[in-house]
């Protein structure tokens, strides 16, 4: 199934009529330029494009009063003075002839867009709109809003479709008030948020933007407020609260779809925003939020003003959509102190309605005072550092995000004959002669094992090689021993110069300490013997009372160990081993082999144990891009379980600071 765009140039013919500073920066280009980008990068030809149609009243009055509509109605019969005075009514929004006829097209774009994912037609998809909606509220039009088109598709998509629990994810940089007003009392839809704050002296200006703002009634909880009370906030901040926040409790919630206000204010350039996150962050939120709902995921486009930086975003996003490979995302400094304040803060004043919060304990930071912890933009992130001027949004400037190039091949296996090669998977032959390095190495580490082993190990190889060269994007391999083929993985890419091998092992099973040390490595091993090592900065095992079999306790070291650790370390291949008898349930280990693509241009490499050969078909659906099936409301994990993996956090955090929760005491 492919992605839906949605976009048509009808929208395009509304502007500004009269002088109006706050309203200047909301111009038709804005959809021209997004939409030019996505032409001239061939990414609407891979698309399924989808026509626009206009909202019919009874759709908008899903969320707004009558006498609003009938209000709005009026305007396109108004004289330039009838609509200066109609405006005056609202705040920080301007009305056209046109704009209502647009904004019924808006609204009428993100249904189409519900409609062709939740029949199937498509798997995902976006819509290129404007006037944007998150502000808009039942009766008033607000910040460029007229109709609130998320919140319109959020209840069409439960009436029409009987859709139980829907996620919304707010990345614009302005907070969506009207979205939140909608929905407060209502657990069916999780409303999540950030936002520029500065302690309420960011408009809108609202107590309501707040952190302990967590929904009313039966809503309570399902109101996420995440706040940003510095500007100048980098990739790292924005992935903190993903993996310690957004993440841990939407897969509780266990939505059955997925609708992002996709605003792009909150990216570097932007003069709302005066952040600092680059355009290439949203191929990571929307392939992170990808693996929620079997993929079912609706974006629509809210704000952004920066016509470069909005451009390059809507791009990343469509291409994370399309399935393309990830770009790496490059010196994460971790988050700076006032993110872990407004994190500490939200995860303090949800922790009574997500058990994946509760026993969350944020250990006091007192372990990591003794080593020096450089936050980045420490104090805060706007007080230029001695003698570097602060730049203006406009004349910001960032790298052009890098080139997102498919493979020829998407997965490539090596089996043992007599195993069927899943369907659109590549096959290794054993055409591949045994290079000298095997050789050598058959001295080392094979010298007893049979022939059939050496072929497999060599094979192993040549999926690494062509990883490397970027014939193919991933591969997966049956051998007869998972764990000496694991060690001799290690070893083999630990010969390349600059190579990091994430190795990521589920169940019980040595890992040899020469695997450990060079720090070309990183291992992190879930498991549920209590071997009572400590570990190190490179060795992190993760011993569940449970084991693999409890999938929150599992689902909770993904998303606060996991994720973190390979964002800073960065990897340049994934080596997931499922050692044999680890008792991980097959979904579980699907959503980790789908989390896992976020790193290393999406190159996994798989093992798995011969008498694994059932999770062949599985694994390999992943590796080709299809979405996980979920995992189901989450239960709380075993006390003992959350400790230990807090525990864990704040031991290493001190060498990874992408694992810290909460801003540590003046040291
Ligand atoms: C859903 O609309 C997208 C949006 O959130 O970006 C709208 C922002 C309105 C910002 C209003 N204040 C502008 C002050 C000018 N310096
Ligand atoms: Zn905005």
């Amino acid at each position: 199934m492919g992605t839906a765009l949605i976009y048509d140039e009808e929208m395009t013919k509304y502007k500004l009529l009269w002088v109006d500073p706050a309203c200047k920066i909301e111009v038709p280009e804005r959809l021209t330029v997004s939409h030019g980008a996505l032409v001239r990068n061939g990414l609407t030809d891979r698309c399924i494009c989808l026509p626009v149609r206009e909202a019919v009243d009874a759709e908008i009055l899903l969320v707004h009063s009558e006498e609003y509509l009938e209000a709005v109605k009026q305007t396109p019969h108004m004289t330039l003075e009838d609509l200066k005075e109609f405006t005056l009514q609202y705040g920080d929004v301007y009305f056209h002839p046109n704009i209502y006829h647009c904004a019924k097209l808006a609204v009428g774009s993100a249904l189409q867009l519900v409609d062709s994912v939740l029949m199937g037609k498509v798997k995902n998809g976006m819509a290129l709109v404007r006037p944007p909606g998150h502000h808009s509220m039942r009766s008033a039009a607000n910040g460029f809003c007229v109709f609130n088109n998320v919140a319109i598709a959020a209840q069409y998509a439960k009436q029409k479709y009987g859709v139980k629990r829907i996620l919304i994810v707010d990345w614009d940089i302005h907070h969506g008030q009207g979205v939140q007003y909608c929905f407060e009392d209502d657990p069916s839809v999780l409303y999540f948020s950030w936002h520029r704050y500065e302690h309420q002296k960011f408009w809108p200006n609202l107590k309501d933007s707040d952190y302990d703002i967590v929904g009313k009634g039966e809503g309570a909880g399902f109101n996420i407020n995440v706040p940003w009370n510095k500007v100048g906030m980098e990739n790292s901040d924005y992935l903190s609260v993903f993996c310690h926040l957004l993440l841990p409790i939407a897969y509780e919630f266990c939505p059955d779809l997925v609708l992002v206000c996709a605003g792009f204010d909150s990216a570097i350039g932007d003069p709302e925003g005066e952040m600092c996150a680059t355009p290439d962050i949203f191929a990571h939120l929307t392939y992170l939020l990808m693996n929620l709902a079997e993929g079912k995921l609706c974006a629509v486009l809210e704000g952004g003003y920066n016509l470069t930086s909005l451009a390059q975003s809507v791009c990343q996003t469509v291409q994370t959509l399309l399935g393309d490979p990830l770009p790496p995302l490059t010196n994460l400094t971790g988050p700076c102190r006032s993110t872990l304040e407004s994190l500490q803060c939200v995860r303090a004043a949800h922790r009574q309605h997500w058990s994946c919060l509760r026993h969350a304990v944020d250990l006091p930071t007192f372990e990591i005072s003794t080593k020096r912890i450089k936050l980045s933009g420490e104090g805060n992130k706007d007080e230029a550092e001695v003698g570097e001027e602060q730049k203006s949004p406009e004349e910001k400037i960032w790298p052009e995000p890098p080139k997102r190039i498919c493979p020829p091949v998407c997965s490539a296996v090596v089996l043992p004959d007599g195993v069927v090669c899943p369907d659109a998977c590549e096959r290794l032959s054993s055409s591949e002669d045994l290079g000298p390095h095997l050789l050598t190495l058959k001295n080392d580490f094979l010298k007893d094992a049979d022939d059939g082993a050496v072929t497999a190990l060599s094979r192993v190889f040549s999926l690494i090689d062509k990883m490397k060269n970027n014939e193919i994007r991933n591969g997966l391999a049956l051998v007869g021993d998972a764990a000496m083929t694991m060690t001799c993985v290690v070893q083999y890419v630990a010969a390349e110069v600059d190579s990091r091998v994430f190795l990521v092992c589920v169940g019980n099973g040595n890992i040899p300490s020469h695997v450990i040390e060079d720090g070309k490595t990183l291992v992190v091993q879930i498991k549920d013997e209590d071997t009572e090592e400590q570990g190190s900065k490179y060795y992190v095992p993760v011993c569940l009372k449970k084991g693999c079999t409890d999938t929150s306790g599992f689902a909770q070291a993904m998303f606060s160990l996991l994720l973190p650790l390979g964002y800073q370390y960065n990897p340049s291949l994934v080596l997931l081993v499922r050692m044999p008898g680890s008792g991980v349930c097959d979904i579980m280990w699907q959503q980790l082999t789908g989390l896992l693509q976020s790193f290393a241009h999406g190159h996994t490499l798989v093992l798995l144990q011969e008498d694994d050969k059932a999770c062949v078909g599985p694994t390999a659906s992943i590796l080709l891009g299809n979405p996980a099936p979920p995992l189901g409301q989450l239960p709380a994990s075993l006390k003992e379980d959350a400790e230990a993996v807090e525990r864990l956090r704040s031991r290493l955090q001190a060498d990874w600071n992408l694992l810290l929760t909460t801003a540590p005491e003046n040291g």
